[in-house]
């Protein structure tokens, strides 16, 4: 199946560059590009070893939209109907990204308190934690925090994005959406997340959101890689700049 970012159509997979943020209110990071010796590496197959995946966990209350984002993003379809999710789902997501083969995990998490303790056994290891509330329903808002310190608690401090998205744009006038993103973007400020504005029903803003936290995940995990390999070492600095030296300097980074 063909699938389609803006100008570049291709087979089976999203292809990407790094993806702007929402609002820099709450971001996070503002680079328009992806770090140098990351493009390099990926050019010259030097940390290409093995397939690169990266777990992405989706948590929030019930009916917020949690499913329903996913299937817009992995399916291209909407569902009007409620059918909660019970337990955990998930999806694999293909890209390319730098000419490198790249996949999404994308675990979607029930949001009935009955369903909790089942979903909470999936947080584990989460590079992405997208933690969802409906801008319809400002109390799912509130919620968010709890969901956050949930997700983290199985998770090693510092390891996982956090996003903030509050779906069902299509349902709130723009001033109502204007203001709710107000406290929003509070909060996502609060738990050092980078908020998005979507709708599944639309599909508004959906396809642009996960491209962001696919290119981010990507970098991250290739930064990471980079860090392991041997006669390397990096330093990932105030403000994500990236600082690496290599001792094998001609061979893998000639640049240097
Ligand atoms: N209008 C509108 N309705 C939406 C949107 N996203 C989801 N819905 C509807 O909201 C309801 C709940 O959506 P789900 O995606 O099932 O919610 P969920 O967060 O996965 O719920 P749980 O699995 O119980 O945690 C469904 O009836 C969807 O059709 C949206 O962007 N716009
Ligand atoms: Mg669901």
């Amino acid at each position: 199946m063909s699938k389609q970012i803006g100008p570049w159509v291709l087979r089976q997979c999203w292809t990407l560059t790094l993806k702007k943020w929402y609002t820099p209110e709450a971001c996070l990071q503002f680079k328009e590009h992806f770090h140098a010796q990351v493009r390099t590496a990926c050019q010259q197959s030097t940390a290409t070893a093995g397939l690169k995946i990266s777990k992405v966990v989706v948590v929030g209350d019930l009916y917020v939209g949690k499913t329903s984002l996913i299937n817009r993003f992995c399916k291209d379809n909407f569902d009007r109907d409620y059918k909660a999710t019970i337990g955990v789902d998930f999806e694999i997501e293909r890209f390319e990204i730098i000419g490198m083969p790249y996949n999404l995990q994308i675990w979607d998490t029930a949001g009935q308190e009955k369903f909790k303790c089942i979903a909470s056994a999936y947080y584990r290891g989460a590079e992405v934690i997208i933690t969802v509330f409906d801008l319809a329903d400002i109390q799912t808002l509130d919620h968010t925090k709890q969901w956050l310190e949930d997700a983290l608690k199985e998770n090693e401090p510092d390891s996982s994005f956090i996003f903030l998205v509050g779906t069902k744009k299509d349902l709130v006038s723009d001033a109502v959406c204007e203001r709710t993103e107000l406290d929003a973007i509070r909060f996502a400020k609060e738990m050092q997340a980078e908020y998005w504005s979507v709708s599944a029903k639309t599909g508004e803003n959906v396809k642009e959101f996960f491209s962001r936290v696919a290119a981010l995940a990507f970098e991250q995990s290739m930064i990471k890689e980079l860090e392991n390999t041997p006669g390397h070492r990096a330093q990932i600095g105030a403000g994500n700049l990236i600082s690496m030296w290599s001792f094998a300097f001609c061979v893998h980074f000639p640049c240097l």
